[in-house]
C-alpha cells in the first residue's frame, strides 16, 4: 500500500487562456480526513476530477493509490460527484447495489450490503422506493451510501454536507469518522469551515486556483499569530500605543467596558503582553488567548479572492 493515497506534483489545468488550478502540489496520508476547503471558483471540484482522472491536468503530475490514473485503481475508490444524480425509476436498494456491483462485489452480496447500508442509516422503509419518490436529502443519503457500499479505501465526496439537514450532516460526520476508524482515507470539499473544523485531520485551503495553506489547524493557528481578547475601561489609544499591537477591533461595548481583539505581532509573548498592559495601568477584567477559528484563518487566507468574482483575464498560455 502506498504511504500516500494522493499525491499531485505542480498541477495546471487550463481551459483556453483561463487558469482553474495554478502550480498545485499536495500529499494526502494514508488513514486521515483531509478537507479540501476554498470559495465558490476556487478550483477545488477541478481538482478532486484531475485525481479522478476524470478531467486531465495541462501540466503536472496525479498520483492515486499509487497509480498515474485512477481508472485502473477505481474499485478501490469511492466518489460522490458534486452534481448529484440517481436513476429515478429505481429503487433505493437497488440503485446502492447497482453501484456496488459496478465496482466488483457479486449480485447477491452488493444486494446483502445495500440493505445493511439502509437500516444502518434508518432508511429501511425507503429501500423500495423509487429515488423519484424521495426528498432531495435522502436521495443524497442513499447516493452517499452508494458511494462506501463496496467499501472503498479512499473516499472522494465533492460537497457532500451540502443539501443536508443538520441532524443528516452529523449523521454523515459521524460516517467519515467511521470510514477514518476503519483505516480508510476520505477527501471531502467543502466551504462550511465548522465542519473541516471539526472533522480535518489536516486540510488545504485553494483560492484562486492556487494553494494558500495545507497542513493541520493548530499549524494554521501557529501562523495565523496571536489574537487577544481584552475587556477593560481604557480606551483604544492607551492599548495602539503599546508595543507589538498589529491591529484591534472591538467586538463588544459594555457599560464603561470595552472588549477588544487585538492581533500581536507574530513574535509577541501573550503573557508579556499583559504584564506591559498592567504596568502601563490599563485595568483588565477578562484577558484571553483564544485560537482562531478556521472561518478567520481562512478569510485571512482566501478573502481576497472570495469577495469579487475571478477575472477569466489570466495570461494566455
Ligand atoms: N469545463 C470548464 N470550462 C471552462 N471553465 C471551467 C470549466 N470547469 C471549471 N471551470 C472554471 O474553473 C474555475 C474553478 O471551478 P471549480 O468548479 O473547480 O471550482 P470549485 O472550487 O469547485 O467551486 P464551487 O465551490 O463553486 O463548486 C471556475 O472559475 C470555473 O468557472
Amino acid at each position: 500500500m502506498p504511504s500516500s493515497p494522493v499525491l499531485l506534483e505542480n498541477v495546471t489545468k487550463k481551459y483556453g487562456a483561463f487558469t482553474a488550478v495554478n502550480d498545485l502540489s499536495f500529499e494526502v496520508l494514508q488513514g486521515e480526513i483531509y478537507g479540501f476547503l476554498g470559495p465558490n471558483g476556487a478550483g477545488k471540484t477541478t481538482t478532486l476530477r484531475m485525481m479522478l482522472d476524470i478531467v486531465q491536468p495541462s501540466e503536472g503530475r496525479v498520483l492515486v493509490l499509487g497509480s498515474e490514473s485512477a481508472i485502473p485503481v477505481r474499485r478501490r475508490i469511492g466518489y460522490l460527484p458534486e452534481e448529484r444524480g440517481l436513476y429515478r425509476k429505481m429503487k433505493a436498494a437497488d440503485s446502492i447495489a447497482y453501484f456496488a456491483q459496478l465496482r466488483g462485489l457479486s449480485s447477491r452480496d452488493a444486494k446483502k450490503r445495500a440493505y445493511e447500508l439502509l437500516e444502518q442509516f434508518g432508511l429501511e422503509k425507503f429501500a423500495r422506493a423509487k429515488n423519484e419518490a424521495l426528498s432531495k436529502g435522502m436521495a443524497q443519503k442513499v447516493q452517499l451510501l452508494a458511494t462506501i457500499a463496496h467499501e472503498p479505501e479512499l473516499l472522494i465526496l465533492d460537497e457532500p454536507f451540502s443539501g443536508l439537514d443538520p441532524i443528516n450532516q452529523q449523521t454523515l460526520e459521524t460516517l467519515i469518522r467511521d470510514q477514518r476508524a476503519a483505516g480508510r482515507t476520505i477527501i471531502f470539499s467543502t466551504h462550511v469551515m465548522q465542519h473541516a473544523e471539526r472533522l480535518c485531520d489536516r486540510f488545504l485551503i485553494i483560492a484562486g486556483g492556487r494553494k494558500r495553506f495545507e497542513g493541520t489547524l493548530s499549524e494554521a493557528r501557529a501562523d495565523y499569530g496571536s489574537r487577544i481578547h481584552l475587556r477593560t475601561t481604557a480606551p483604544e489609544s492607551a492599548l495602539k500605543a503599546l508595543p507589538d499591537v498589529v491591529s484591534i477591533r472591538i467586538e463588544d461595548v459594555s457599560g464603561a467596558e470595552t472588549t477588544y481583539e487585538i492581533e500581536l505581532d507574530d513574535d509577541a509573548d501573550p503573557q508579556a503582553f499583559l504584564t506591559r498592559l498592567v504596568e502601563a495601568g490599563v485595568p483588565v477584567t477578562r484577558f484571553e488567548q483564544a485560537g482562531a477559528t478556521l472561518h478567520d484563518i481562512f478569510v485571512a487566507l482566501a478573502g481576497e479572492e472570495a469577495a469579487p468574482p475571478q477575472t477569466k483575464l489570466e495570461a494566455a498560455e
